[in-house]
């Protein structure tokens, strides 16, 4: 099992994109192992709030080889260029730490500091439904690469 931490800011509420979440981290445990960390949004205004987000997040994210922030303005990339992505990076043995940020985001410097960037899509989307889609993809993508029906 290859191991993949998400660390997310803050703590997504119940209900049914809850379910939906424990639903692929239970088919992700077929390929992975997924430690899924969540830190408490910063305090104060918002420039205050990144920033205090930024240096908990680097604390966790530099110990990766590969950390990623999840972001909309990342480079488009499709299921299959995500698949390929991965299987490169589990071929060289690279620890893999993905972000999820809070309301605002994240701190441009943290932003500079990281090179890799993973977009869901051009759109925003709240982060608990990013949480979920991301874990569908990241389902999606290992089925690409054993070549299971799910990907079709
Ligand atoms: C509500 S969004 C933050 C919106 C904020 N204005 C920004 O500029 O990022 C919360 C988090 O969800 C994730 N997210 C939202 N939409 C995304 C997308 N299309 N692709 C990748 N991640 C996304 C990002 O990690 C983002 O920091």
């Amino acid at each position: 099992m290859y191991p993949i931490r998400l660390i997310a800011i803050g703590k997504p509420k119940g209900g049914p994109l809850r379910e939906l979440e424990q639903h692929y981290r239970t088919l992700l445990k077929a390929y992975a192992r997924l430690d899924v960390e969540e830190l408490a949004e910063g305090r104060g205004d918002p420039a205050r709030q990144l920033k205090d987000e930024a240096e908990r997040l680097r604390a966790q994210l530099l110990t990766a080889r590969c950390p990623v922030l999840l972001s909309a303005e990342g480079p488009p990339r499709t299921s299959e260029g995500f698949a390929r992505w991965l299987g490169t990076r589990m071929d060289r043995g690279e620890s893999l730490a993905f972000a999820i940020g809070s309301s605002h985001g994240f701190d441009p410097a943290l932003k500079g500091e990281i090179k890799e960037h993973l977009s869901l899509g051009p759109m925003t989307f709240p982060h608990d439904l990013s949480r979920v889609l991301f874990l569908e993809q990241l389902y999606r993508a290992f089925s690409i690469l054993k070549g299971t029906p799910y990907h079709k």
